[in-house]
């Protein structure tokens, strides 16, 4: 009775750059209530569920956050109060089949996501137990490896430095997060130094990562490399590179323009620059190295570096079992980026992570460039046995704040806390 949904208050709040996003309170009838915010993505795949936004109103039809919130108070709340906030499935299937579209185009993505989230974290609240192992079982206790965004490029950095839009550091030798965590912030900080010694801003993107004005993209990673190792780490050994191009941006009719390196190539052809970057950096997961259209180039892509790399679909698979389904059938990735607001509920998420796991396939996890201080996706990630997750710099509130919440649950868990390592990376031998 008293874990009945009683109330649902949606407000407007500011995501990390500046824009409107929306903050979810949901209450029962014992008294208890949580909190969910939903963050935006700016490099966003054509097929994701649609969120209602502000700053991209053509694209959405002039449909802000303000009316999604609209909706969740005249449309969702009013369908779900009485409910039991634990039954996951049955709330989000109600606010699906309410909306009745295939991409979430009549409530909003955003709207959806944040009651489901918020609901989720209430039922944990009325379970009595943390976040984590009330969505993953009491079992729950494989710690990611954080890849740590810390040059930025691309659209996060306003096309002034890399065409490549991110380049992570994986500091997978550690032997738990909290070292792992340490690792990385303290090449981030070498990585500052090394920026500063050629001359180069150390001003950051929109994911906290430095975006300096280099000229290839093969610049960053050389000066990757020099952090680590001027951090007293050994490249590759104790932290390998993890790189999102996010190509999506940059190529048009299978053609990708490097605009740093004045090139422009084919499919084929960015396979061949990539297997050279793995050549020469230790490059050991690359996310979207072709665009979201490009089936057969992924095809190309896979037959080249799968036994090498773990190849990450983000843009092309947009967290949706459809799109996954069809990667897997024509085996073209082996792995899947998860994002929750690319198709908008908890339990769709968790579909898509299923669908991985059982096909052999990786799953990592990811927050929005445009984030809030919300740290669901850490717990999501345990819960999900993820092994790795990206969430930006070691640096920023909204992005520290995640891995903030995995060394608390590796603090919580004790001496029965695995970290993932190694074997977080996908790659077919
Ligand atoms: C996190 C990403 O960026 P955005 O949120 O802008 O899509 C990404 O492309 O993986
Ligand atoms: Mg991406």
């Amino acid at each position: 009775m008293n874990n009945q949904i009683q109330q649902i208050t949606a407000r407007e709040i500011l995501d990390s750059r500046g824009n409107p996003t929306i903050e979810v309170d949901v209450f029962d009838t014992a008294g208890r209530s949580a909190r969910a915010s939903v963050p935006s993505g700016a490099s966003t795949g054509s097929r994701e569920a649609i969120e209602f936004r502000d700053n991209d109103k053509s694209r959405f039809g002039g449909k802000g956050v303000l009316q999604a919130i609209e909706h969740i108070h005249q449309t969702i709340a009013p369908a779900l109060i009485g409910c039991d906030a634990r039954q996951m499935r049955q709330i989000d299937a109600k606010m699906i089949e309410l909306d009745g579209t295939e991409n979430k185009a009549k409530l909003g993505a955003n709207a959806i996501l944040g009651v489901s989230l918020a609901c989720a974290r209430l039922g944990a609240l009325q379970s009595d137990l943390p976040l984590y192992q009330y969505l993953g079982g009491t079992g729950a206790n494989l710690l990611p490896v954080p890849c740590m965004n810390i040059i930025n490029g691309g659209v996060h950095a306003r096309w002034q430095g890399a065409d490549f839009q991110e380049f992570m550091i994986a500091p997978w030798g550690a032997g738990s997060i909290s070292e792992a965590v340490r690792w990385g912030s303290e090449v981030y900080q070498a990585l500052r130094n090394v920026l500063k010694e050629k001359g180069l801003s150390t001003g950051i993107g929109d994911e906290g990562g430095f975006a300096p004005q280099v000229k290839s993209n093969r610049e960053p990673l050389e000066y990757i490399v020099q952090a680590i190792e001027a951090a007293g780490f050994k490249p590759g050994e104790d932290v390998a590179i993890c790189i999102d191009p996010a190509s999506s941006e940059f190529s048009e009719n299978g053609i990708y323009t490097l605009k740093t390196e004045n090139a422009k190539l084919n499919a084929t052809q960015m396979s061949d620059y990539y297997a050279k970057l793995i050549d020469d950096f230790p490059v050991v997961l690359l996310e979207d190295g072709l665009a979201e259209d490009d089936w057969e180039g992924w095809k190309v892509l896979y037959n080249k570096l799968a036994g090498r790399v773990e190849l990450v679909g983000d843009d092309i698979f947009v967290t949706n079992i459809t799109y996954i389904q069809r990667g897997i059938d024509e085996q073209l990735a082996n792995s899947a980026l998860i994002k929750l607001n690319q198709i908008g509920s908890l339990s769709e998420t968790f579909d898509a992570v299923n669908l991985c796991h059982q096909n052999n396939w990786g799953t990592f996890v990811s927050h929005r460039s445009g984030e809030t201080t919300d740290s669901f996706i850490a717990d999501m990630t345990v819960a999900m046995r993820a092994g790795h997750l990206k969430t930006g710099a070691p640096c920023r509130g909204e992005r520290v704040e995640k891995y903030n919440q995995l060394m608390r649950i590796e603090q919580q868990l004790g001496s029965a806390a695995v970290f993932a390592g190694k074997n977080a990376f996908i790659r077919n031998c």
